[in-house]
């Protein structure tokens, strides 16, 4: 008899404006054996965001409902909007058994930590905090005042880098992408080694 591998669930959480979202972009143009959840928020959409695509578009009654039928993994409230990934997905995909990576905020990382912890938690760090915040500016998608939240909040993030069990510096978008696919190809090794190992126990156990 032998052990039917899971997939694997990869968790990349990190500041807001650290390149997670790029990070992830990358990772798919690459075709990266990894499928990717998309997340309900009650955030409005920005300027060429589709509903279904980047995130669920959720009024606030819509995602509260979503938290009381228990069809979310995990949710945050972040820089005064909800977001939250949908259950059903990750669950079916992994019994599938293929990889699932989730890009999402600490607090939601700390969450799936408790209900997951097999999990693969990745934390995406920038270089220096100034180099963060030129992302930020950079990126333009914030006013000044939603910039100051963020740096704060990333400020407060960063301290919890110590509960993943990588940290990925994103220096450079392809490096940090060679580092992440490393880091889930050698995760894979290891439960292969341990299904070879207990495949063989059981052998042994039944003659
Ligand atoms: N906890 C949690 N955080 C999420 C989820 N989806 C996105 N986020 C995070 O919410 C934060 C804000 O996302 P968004 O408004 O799209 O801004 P951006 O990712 O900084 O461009 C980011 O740190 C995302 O990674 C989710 O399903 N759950
Ligand atoms: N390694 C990198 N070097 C320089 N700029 C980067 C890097 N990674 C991402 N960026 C830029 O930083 C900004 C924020 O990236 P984004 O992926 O939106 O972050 P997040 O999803 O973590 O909020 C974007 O303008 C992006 O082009």
């Amino acid at each position: 008899m032998s052990f039917k591998e899971k997939g694997l669930l990869v968790v990349l959480s990190g500041p807001s404006g650290v390149g997670k979202g790029t990070v992830c972009k990358a990772l798919r143009t690459r075709g990266t054996r990894l499928k990717y959840s998309i997340s309900a928020t009650t955030r409005k959409p920005r300027e060429g965001e589709v509903n279904g695509v980047h995130y669920f578009f959720k009024t606030r009654e819509q995602f509260q409902q979503m938290i009381e039928q228990g069809k979310l993994l995990e949710w945050a409230e972040y820089v005064g909007n909800c977001y939250g990934t949908p259950v059903d997905y990750v669950r079916e995909s992994i019994e599938a058994g293929d990889d699932v990576i989730l890009e999402i905020e600490v607090q939601g990382a700390l969450q799936v930590k408790r209900k997951f912890p097999e999990a693969l938690f990745i934390f995406l760090a920038p270089p220096d905090l100034e180099e963060l915040k030129h992302r930020i500016v950079g990126r333009g998608t914030e006013s000044a005042d939603l910039i100051e939240s963020r740096m704060m909040v990333a400020k407060s993030e960063m301290e919890l880098m110590q509960n993943y069990n990588y940290v990925v510096e994103n220096d450079q978008v392809e490096k940090a992408c060679d580092r992440i696919e490393a880091i889930v190809l050698a995760e894979h090794c290891r439960v292969d080694r341990l299904i070879e190992k207990y495949t063989v126990m059981k052998g042994n156990d039944e003659t």
